[in-house]
C-alpha cells in the first residue's frame, strides 16, 4: 500500500487533471469565490456594464442631490417661469420659475429612496421566508407557497390603495405594502434556489460533518441562492419604479414638498404646451433610462448565473467499471450477526461492534426501498456494499448519515453506532454525531465542495465547530491537505474548489471528513467519477487514514474490483435487501448466491477476446418485486420453491451468509 504521503500522490504530474488547475491562469485565488465568478461574467456583457454604471451613479447622485442642486429646489421666480434651458438653468424652469435641474436631483432621491423602502421590505420579508420553507420543505414549504400564492394573486395597486384609504397618501405606506406584496417574488425565487441547492452534494457534504442548521443556511445556501435572488432585485427594482411614478403621478405618492420624478411627470403633464414639453421629457426619460437599466443589469445576471452550476446528486450516476487485478488476503475482524427474512430488529448486547444495522427498512411513500437490511461493522473494518445500480446501496448509506431526502424515511429496523441508537435521532444529535461519528464521502468530489467558499475554510468549518480557534483550525486545515497528499497545501486551502482537479478535490473532500477523526467513514462511490490513474491512489489513501486512525469504512460501490483492492468484507445489495455477506476472498472463491455469482463472471478481468457475460434481465423497481426470491426471474437456478414464500437468510459459516434456499449445493460453482 502507498503512502498518502508518497511521491507519485504528492507529484500533480500524477494526476492529469491537476495539471491544469496547477496551470498559472488557474493558480490565483478568486476573492469572493461565487460572486466574483457572476462578475466576472457580468462585466463581459458591455451593456449590462454599462447600465450598471448608470445606476451607481444615480445613486452617488440621489446621495448627494441636496449638494449638487446648483439652486434652491423650492425658490419660486415667477418671471422666470416657463424659461426654457439656459445656462443659468441647464434644464429650464417649471411654472412657478423652479430650477428644473435641481427638482430633478432632489426628485432622483425622492424616487430612488421610495424604491430602496419597497424593495427592502420585500427582501427582508421574502428571503428569510423563501430559505426557510425551501430548507426545510413538507409541510411548512406547503403552506408558505400556497399563501404566497394566495397574496400574489392580489393585484399589488389594489393593496396599495387599500392602505392608503386606511393611512392616508404618502410614499410612506403605499412602498411599505408594496415591499409586502413584492416579497411573494423574493418568497418564490429564494425558495425555489434552495431547493435546487438542497440537491447539491457540497450540501449534504457539509451535512456529514455537522455543521448545524443556521450555519449551513448562513454559509452554503444563502451564498449559492444569491444570484437568482439579486436578479429579481433588479427586476423588482424597475416595476417599483414605475409603479411609485404612477402613484405620483395620480397624487398618491410623494407628498410636496418632496417631489419624485413622478410628481415632476404629473406637474408637467398639466402645462404641455411650446417648449414646456422639456418638463415632461426630463422625468419621463429619467424613469425610462432607469427602468432600462435595471432590466439590463437583470439580464446580464441572469446571463452571468447560468453556466457553472453543479451536477446534483439525483442526477450523479456510476461510471465504467474497474478491472480487479487481485483479490486481498482478508483478516476477517467482524462478528457478523445471523439474519432472517422475517427477524426482527435484535436487541443491543455488550459485546455490540461498532455499527450494528437491523431490519432496516425505508420506503418512499408507501413503496419500500429497502427492506429489512441487517448488517455490522467493526471497529476499523472496511466493508464492500455493492450491487447493481438501483439496488439500494445510495440509500441504505444515506440512511445510516440521516441524510434521506424529502421522499424516503426509515419505515422500521435499528441503526446503532456504537450502542447509540440513530433511528429516531433529534436533528441536533445528528450533528453531534455527523463528523465526529460518522462522516461521508461522495462520488462527485467538484459538487460536494461549496464552490462559494475556499477550500481551507471548508475543511476548517468541522474543526471551528468542534471549538477551535480560527488560527487553530485554519493550521489544522493546512495539515489535514497536506496528510491528504495534496501538494503546496497553504497555497491550496487558500483556492476555490473550481481550482482543484477531480483527484485534488476528492483528497480535500476526504480531508474534510476525517477532520472530526469520525469513526465510521461511508463513502459513496468515492473513486467512480475519477480518472483511472487517479482512483489507485485514492482509494489507497483512505486504506491509508483507516490504518491511521483506526477507522472503519463502509465503501458503497458497484465495482468489486474496488473491493477486491480494498474491503475486508462484502454484503452484496440486491433489490432494497442484503442477498450475501462474506469475507472478501470466500465470496470471490465460493459465492453463495446466484446474483453475487454473476456479477463476479460479468467483471471484466481475464478477457481472451469473448463477450463480457452479463446478468441477463435487469434490477425489479420497488413496488415491482415479486413475491419470495426477488432474483428468480433472472435466475437460471430458480426453482418453484423460490416464489413460495420469501427467502431467509441462511448462514453458511460463522461470517457468511445468503440469502438463497440453494446455497448449499451452489449448482452455479
Ligand atoms: N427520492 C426517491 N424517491 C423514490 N424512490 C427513490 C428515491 N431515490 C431512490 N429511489 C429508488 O430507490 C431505489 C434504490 O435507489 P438507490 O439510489 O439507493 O440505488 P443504488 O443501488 O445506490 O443505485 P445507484 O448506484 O444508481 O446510485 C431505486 O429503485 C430508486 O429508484
Amino acid at each position: 500500500m502507498s503512502s498518502a504521503m508518497s511521491t507519485a500522490e504528492s507529484d500533480p504530474a500524477a494526476d492529469p487533471a491537476a495539471d491544469s488547475a496547477s496551470a498559472p491562469a488557474a493558480e490565483e485565488p478568486t476573492p469572493t469565490g461565487q460572486m466574483l465568478r457572476i462578475w466576472q461574467r457580468f462585466r463581459t456583457d458591455r451593456w449590462a456594464l454599462i447600465a450598471a454604471g448608470y445606476l451607481g451613479l444615480l445613486v452617488v447622485v440621489a446621495v448627494f442631490a441636496p449638494w449638487l442642486a446648483p439652486h434652491d429646489p423650492e425658490r419660486q421666480d415667477l418671471l422666470q417661469a416657463f424659461g426654457g434651458p439656459s445656462w443659468e438653468h441647464w434644464l429650464g424652469t417649471d411654472e412657478l420659475g423652479r430650477d428644473e435641474l435641481s427638482r430633478m436631483l432632489v426628485a432622483t432621491r425622492i424616487s430612488l429612496l421610495a424604491v430602496a423602502e419597497a424593495v427592502g421590505i420585500a427582501v427582508a420579508v421574502g428571503v428569510p421566508i423563501g430559505l426557510l420553507a425551501g430548507f426545510r420543505g413538507g409541510l411548512l414549504d406547503r403552506i408558505v407557497m400556497r399563501l404566497n400564492d394566495l397574496v400574489f394573486a392580489i393585484p399589488a395597486l389594489v393593496l396599495v390603495m387599500l392602505v392608503i384609504a386606511v393611512l392616508g397618501t404618502g410614499l410612506g405606506p403605499s412602498m411599505a405594502a408594496l415591499g409586502l406584496v413584492f416579497s411573494t417574488g423574493f418568497i418564490r425565487v429564494s425558495r425555489n434556489a434552495v431547493t435546487a441547492i438542497r440537491e447539491e452534494t457540497y450540501l449534504a457534504a457539509a451535512q456529514v460533518i455537522g455543521v448545524p442548521t443556521g450555519q449551513l443556511v448562513r454559509r452554503h445556501v444563502l451564498p449559492n441562492a444569491l444570484g437568482p435572488i439579486m436578479v429579481q432585485l433588479a427586476l423588482q427594482c424597475g416595476v417599483v419604479l414605475t409603479i411609485e411614478a404612477s402613484l405620483s403621478f395620480i397624487g398618491l405618492g410623494a407628498q410636496p414638498p418632496d417631489v419624485s420624478w413622478g410628481t415632476l411627470l404629473a406637474m408637467a403633464a398639466t402645462s404641455i404646451q411650446g417648449a414646456d414639453t422639456l418638463l415632461v421629457v426630463w422625468p419621463g426619460v429619467a424613469i425610462t433610462v432607469t427602468v432600462l437599466a435595471l432590466n439590463l443589469v437583470g439580464d446580464g445576471l441572469l446571463a452571468a448565473l447560468k453556466p457553472g452550476r453543479g451536477r446534483r446528486m439525483s442526477r450523479i450516476r456510476p461510471g465504467r467499471r474497474r478491472r480487479a487485478e487481485t483479490v486481498p488476503q482478508p483478516t476477517p475482524t467482524a462478528t457478523t450477526t445471523t439474519t432472517a427474512a422475517t427477524e426482527p430488529a435484535r436487541e443491543p448486547d455488550d459485546a455490540e461492534p461498532l455499527l450494528r444495522v437491523s431490519g432496516l427498512t425505508v420506503t418512499a411513500g408507501e413503496t419500500r426501498v429497502v427492506s429489512d437490511v441487517s448488517f455490522d461493522i467493526a471497529e476499523g473494518e472496511v466493508v464492500g456494499l455493492v450491487g447493481e445500480s438501483g439496488c439500494g446501496k445510495s440509500t441504505i448509506a444515506l440512511a445510516l448519515m440521516g441524510l434521506l431526502d424529502d421522499q424516503r424515511r426509515v419505515a422500521a429496523g435499528s441503526i446503532r453506532l456504537a450502542g447509540t441508537e440513530l433511528v429516531g435521532a433529534s436533528a441536533t444529535d445528528w450533528e453531534r454525531t455527523r463528523g465526529h461519528g460518522l462522516a461521508m464521502v461522495f462520488q462527485n468530489p467538484q459538487t460536494s465542495l461549496n464552490p462559494t467558499m475556499r477550500i481551507g475554510d471548508q475543511i476548517a468549518e468541522p474543526l471551528r465547530l468542534a471549538g477551535h480557534s480560527a488560527r487553530t483550525a485554519r493550521a489544522e486545515a493546512v495539515a489535514l491537505l497536506e496528510k491528504v497528499g495534496v501538494p503546496d497545501p497553504a497555497r491550496r486551502a487558500r483556492q476555490y474548489p473550481h481550482e482543484f482537479s477531480g483527484g485534488m478535490a476528492q483528497r480535500a473532500m476526504i480531508a474534510m471528513a476525517i477532520a472530526g477523526r469520525p469513526k465510521l467513514l461511508i463513502a459513496d462511490e468515492p473513486v467512480t467519477a475519477l480518472d483511472v490513474r487517479v482512483r489507485e491512489q485514492v482509494l489507497d489513501l483512505i486504506l491509508d487514514l483507516r490504518a491511521e486512525f483506526g477507522m472503519a469504512v463502509l465503501l458503497v460501490t458497484h465495482d468489486l474490483g474496488v473491493v477486491a483492492d480494498a474491503c475486508d468484507r462484502t454484503i452484496v445489495a440486491y433489490a432494497g435487501e442484503l442477498v450475501e455477506q462474506a469475507p472478501v476472498e470466500e465470496l470471490f472463491r465460493a459465492p453463495a448466491h446466484p446474483y453475487t455469482h454473476g456479477l463476479l463472471g460479468a467483471r471484466p478481468v481475464a478477457l481472451t477476446g469473448r463477450r463480457l457475460p452479463t446478468i441477463p434481465g435487469s434490477v425489479p423497481a420497488p413496488g415491482q418485486w415479486p413475491d419470495g426470491c426477488r432474483f428468480q426471474s433472472r435466475c437460471a437456478h430458480a426453482m418453484t420453491d423460490c416464489s413460495a414464500a420469501a427467502v431467509p437468510t441462511i448462514t453458511l459459516t460463522g461470517d457468511h451468509r445468503s440469502r438463497c434456499l440453494r446455497a448449499q449445493e451452489h449448482p452455479w460453482l
